[in-house]
Order: structure tokens, then C-alpha cells, then sequence
């Protein structure tokens, strides 16, 4: 095969060099024809042979995994080899053939339309997934058959211990995203999807190279291509020369030196170079993401996203209890050891549905979501509220409120705090009286009637993400408006700077949480507007500290007064440039 690239958004920085592992099959769109008599058993020989071929290909595959191949790769495996020793599989369709006269690859599709009827009728979510093993391991079969099957081998000079799988999909929901989190895959491709994208940020969240809105990859790209995806460019080259395979392991390799260098910062203060210190936070999604907080020295958590305890549930499941909240939030508290913990209260909706409840909003991300919901739902925002009082009795916790617009949503969310207190405080159960209680400052009216918010709370987080997507009106999971994703749209400039400044004049801390404080090409803006407290993903926390440490906020704050004054992108562009080069 020849090779080729393929454009998509940069959303994960880094190298990642494998082969492709394609989450949705393609369309099993194949022949169908009747044989004859005579030709069935010719036909059946036929299938039975494309399923050993696939047998073998999948013991290639085991023996080219590296010696230090994660667990999980093999497990894959072994799972694909054992549906196809399965009757279901092996049995059934050469049945069809001789009962019926279908052509092999209309039997073995007859045969995956019935299996996947049955498993759609499954209550357990996890079995009910396995169908999709099922179709991947029906759609080699079906390669072998079609003659479009050939498992190429690894490039000239690739090393092995780098080739670990890819995946490729059309599309990749947030929850499946945190399934991958405990299996070992080395890159995320997918057809769709933007730079702030849920799973864009759970990639970023795992620190794998990943490019989304990469058109038709997933078609283009087949099972067990060899891949390289460039997550700094959003480029992916599909069988690479050797040529081209050198020099991304060049750069991988410089990757890893400059990580082991930033390693080395870990326990240095984040203080710029004028003696300012900065407070480096982490976002998690799960408790144990606390390990990799505590692990690139962040002073806290900054933003803790607890829908995702609620997401992937399944429609039969329950949401977690008050108490399996609680678990998840101690085990959190306890992990920072000391570290104050933000935890924000549950963001559903929009990218992030919840399976057991119905979204059918017209506009999902103007609809009943986060905060709407929450006060819609009196009871199970109590429930998660005591959770996090209950919590807040283990270490320092803060409660963080998204989607915040009006002062009565503030007052409704403050009286049922004071609600679920009350029932704490009749149950015997302890929490900290004097919990401290924030607004995310992520849609555009919230920036405009700050003091509203400041009168009645006791900190700010700057959600970005949401911010720009509601200031310049763009689906942030939109591909097709991704280009008009601009944090540096002077009206998103403004709205940050004016609320870090207003929130400084009257005492109360303002933090960002979005993907911007992350983003090591505006560490230097955020600092000159006066950002003092920056929380992101761990994997990104040393590469802000180094910037950090390397600023002068005298020398930097002229160059943001520039921005500031500025209105045109060429010459705001072309400020934040000089400001990186400083
Ligand atoms: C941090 C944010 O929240 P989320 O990305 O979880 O919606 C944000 O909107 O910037």
C-alpha cells in the first residue's frame, strides 16, 4: 500500500506510532448472491478458510507484541480469537450456507445482524458492548473474503516497543474515552470532533497524541494499518516510509528527553522570575487522576468534573449513590494529601449526556444542563451535595458550581447547600461548616454581572472552553466550525481580563480552569492579565511551570496592555508571538 496523510485538528500533543485499531467497523456492505447446489460445499470450504486465515493473522499479531506490551493488548487479542472459535461464529453461517444458499460473506452478515439483535436485547452494558468485538472480528473475516485483507508488516526500523495501537474511530464519546483510560493505546484518531472537545481534553487528560475532525479516517484507514499520528500538527500518516518513520522517531525521542527534563521541575516553586508565585492546579475526572496531580506536583485540584462518575452507567444501572459518591470524593480528598480539593457539581448535558436520562433538547448546550438540571432535580443534587459536605470532613474541599447566569440560580443553589447541611447536621454526619463555595464563570452574561457573583460567593473558575463557546456561538464539538474556535477573539480577551481584574479589586480569587490555562502559548498572556491560579491537566502542569519560570511579569505586561488595546487579529497574533518570544 502506498503511503498517505490525513489532516485533522491538533487536540494531544506528542508522537505516536502503531498499528490502527478501528473502534467502528465499516459498513458490512458486501455481495449477496445465491450458489448452487453444487457450489456449497466449495462455499462453505471458502468461509471456513477466511476464518483460519483470520485465526493466524490474529497469532501474528500476538507474536510481533512487544515484551512490554501492556496486558491489555494480548487480553484484545485473545478476546477476537476466542469469538472466532465460537460456534456462534465458526458454525452458525456455514449452516446458513448450506440451508439457505447464501454466498459466504451474506451468511456470516446474516449470521452478525441476528447476534447483534440478541445483544442489543442484553441489560448488562458491558456484555451488551461486546458486539462490537463481535462485528470487528466478522469484518476481518469478511477482508479475507472480499480479498482485501493483507496484515502488512511492521515498517523497516520501527521499534517495536513504540508500535502500540491506534485507535481509529468515527467518533469517540467521553465515556468510551474513560474506558480506554485502563487499556494501553498509544494514539486517538477520529473523523469528528473539536479542540475542546470532551474527548479531546480526555485525551489530552491520558497524554496521547490524538487529532480529531481528521475526515474519513476512519474509512480510509484500515484494521492493522501502520500509523503514525502527529498530535502536535493533527497529522496522520497512514503506512509510513522509512524515511519519514526516522524522523518521527527522531522526534519522539527528543520528546521524551525534553519530558525528562521537565521531570526535573517537579518540586520547584512555580515563581516567575520577578518573584510572583503562581498556584499550578490540577483537573481530574476520576479520584485516581490524583496520582498524576500529585505526581507533577500540583498545590491542589482545581477542577474536579464529577459527571464522570455518573457517565457510562447504562440505561439499567442506577446513578451512584450518596455514599459511592462520597467514596469517590474522600478517596480524592484523601489522595491530595492536605491539598485543597475543588469538586465541581454535576455538568451533564450537551457532550456529556447521562444514559439513564433523556436529552432531547433541541440545542443541548443552551438546554436543561449542569446547574439547570441540578435545580430541576432537587434530589439528586441534594444527594450529591451531602456527598461533598461529607467529604469536605476528611481535607480542605471547595464546591464548585457550573453554568451559573442568574442571581436566583446562585440563591436557589445556596439554599439547598444550606438544605443539605441541615440534613447532615440531623443525620450526625460532619462537614465543614465553613466550606468555601465558587462559581464557574463560563457564560458570557456571568463575565458582564460579576459583582452579582462576587457578592454572594467566595471564588471564580474561568471556564474557557465554555466560555468561547458561548461568547462566539460555535458547538465546541463541531468540526465544521472548529477554525472559528479563536481564544484570542478580542471579545474573549476581554471578558478574561475584566473578570481576573474585577474579581483582584474586590479580594475574591479568581482561577482558570478551561483548556486554556493549560496552553503553554498563552501561560504568558493569562500572566500579564493576572492570573494567579492556573489549573489543568497534569500532563501539562511542568511545561507551565518551565514558561512560568521563565517569565518576568514586568517585562510581559506592556505586551498585554497591547493585546488588550487591540482589535485586530493580525496585530493580537502577532503580540502573543513576541510575548512567547520574550
Ligand atoms: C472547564 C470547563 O468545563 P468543561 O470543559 O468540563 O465543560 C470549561 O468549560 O472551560
Amino acid at each position: 500500500m502506498a503511503s498517505f496523510s490525513l489532516h485533522g485538528i491538533p487536540v494531544s500533543r506528542g508522537i505516536a506510532i502503531g498499528r490502527a485499531h478501528l473502534l467502528t467497523p465499516a459498513a458490512l456492505d458486501v455481495k449477496h448472491y445465491l450458489v448452487a447446489q453444487e457450489q456449497v460445499e466449495a462455499e462453505v470450504e471458502r468461509l471456513q478458510q477466511a476464518i483460519s486465515a483470520v485465526h493466524k493473522e490474529l497469532q501474528t499479531i500476538w507474536s510481533e507484541l512487544p515484551k512490554d506490551a501492556p496486558a491489555e493488548l494480548g487480553a484484545f487479542i485473545d478476546v477476537h480469537a476466542l469469538i472466532l472459535s465460537d460456534p456462534m461464529i465458526s458454525e452458525a453461517p456455514l449452516d446458513i450456507i448450506r440451508t439457505r444458499h447464501y454466498n459466504a460473506e451474506w451468511a456470516l452478515v446474516t449470521q452478525i445482524d441476528e447476534l447483534s439483535a440478541q445483544f442489543d436485547e442484553i441489560e448488562d452494558p458491558y456484555l451488551r458492548e461486546r458486539k462490537a468485538d463481535i462485528a470487528q472480528v466478522a469484518e476481518r473475516v469478511l477482508k479475507i473474503l472480499t480479498g482485501s485483507a493483507q496484515l502488512l508488516p511492521a515498517p523497516d526500523g520501527l521499534d517495536e516497543s513504540l508500535a502500540l495501537m491506534i485507535v481509529v474511530a468515527h467518533d469517540i464519546s467521553p465515556a468510551d474515552m474513560l474506558r480506554f483510560r485502563d487499556r494501553s493505546f498509544s494514539g486517538f484518531v477520529t473523523d469528528v470532533g473539536g479542540q475542546n472537545s470532551h474527548t479531546a481534553i480526555v485525551a489530552r487528560s491520558l497524554d496521547i497524541p490524538a487529532a480529531v475532525g481528521v475526515s474519513r479516517a476512519s474509512s480510509l484507514i484500515a484494521q492493522d494499518d501502520w500509523v503514525i499520528v502527529d498530535g502536535d500538527a493533527g497529522v496522520v500518516i497512514i503506512d509510513p516510509s522509512e524515511i519519514v518513520l526516522e524522523q518521527y522517531r527522531e522526534r519522539q525521542a527528543a520528546q521524551l528527553r525534553v519530558r525528562k527534563k521537565l521531570g526535573k521541575l517537579k518540586k520547584t516553586p512555580a515563581v516567575t522570575r520577578d518573584g510572583v508565585a503562581i498556584a499550578l492546579l490540577a483537573n481530574i475526572e476520576l479520584p485516581e487522576d490524583c496520582a498524576a496531580a500529585m505526581d507533577a506536583g500540583a498545590s491542589g485540584v482545581g477542577l474536579f468534573r464529577t459527571e464522570f462518575l455518573f457517565m457510562g452507567r447504562g440505561s439499567a444501572s442506577k446513578l451512584p449513590s450518596e455514599d459511592e459518591q462520597f467514596e469517590a470524593y474522600r478517596k480524592a480528598v484523601v489522595a491530595m494529601k492536605g491539598r485543597p480539593v475543588t469538586i465541581r457539581t454535576l455538568d451533564i448535558g450537551a457532550d456529556k449526556p447521562l444514559d439513564m436520562i433523556e436529552h432531547n433538547a433541541l440545542n443541548p448546550a443552551l438546554g436543561l444542563r449542569a446547574i439547570r438540571y441540578c435545580l430541576a432535580e432537587p434530589r439528586l443534587f441534594l444527594t450529591q451535595l451531602r456527598a461533598i459536605l461529607r467529604a469536605s470532613a476528611i481535607g480542605p474541599v471547595k464546591l464548585l458550581i457550573p453554568m451559573l447566569a442568574h442571581a436566583f440560580e446562585i440563591d436557589q443553589t445556596l439554599a439547598l447547600i444550606e438544605q443539605a447541611k441541615a440534613q447532615l447536621r440531623d443525620a450526625h454526619k460532619k462537614f465543614d461548616g465553613a466550606i468555601q463555595i465558587g462559581a464557574m464563570i463560563e457564560i458570557p452574561a456571568a463575565a458582564l454581572a460579576l459583582p452579582m457573583f462576587i457578592k454572594r460567593l467566595d471564588f471564580l473558575s474561568i471556564g474557557t472552553n465554555d466560555l468561547i463557546q458561548y461568547t462566539l456561538a460555535i458547538d465546541r464539538v463541531d468540526h465544521e466550525v472548529a477554525h472559528l474556535y479563536n481564544p484570542l477573539h478580542p471579545a474573549i480577551l476581554h471578558l478574561l481580563s475584566m473578570t481576573i481584574k474585577t474579581g483582584e479589586r474586590a479580594g475574591t480569587p479568581v482561577s482558570v480552569c478551561g483548556e486554556m490555562a493549560g496552553d503553554i502559548h498563552l501561560t504568558r498572556l493569562l500572566l500579564g492579565m493576572g492570573l494567579r491560579e492556573f489549573s489543568m491537566h497534569p500532563a501539562q502542569l511542568l511545561a507551565v511551570k518551565q514558561e512560568i519560570l521563565n517569565s518576568d511579569l514586568s517585562q510581559i505586561e506592556p505586551y498585554v496592555r497591547k493585546i488588550l488595546r487591540s482589535v485586530e487579529p493580525g496585530m493580537i497574533g502577532d503580540t502573543v508571538a513576541q510575548l512567547q518570544a520574550l
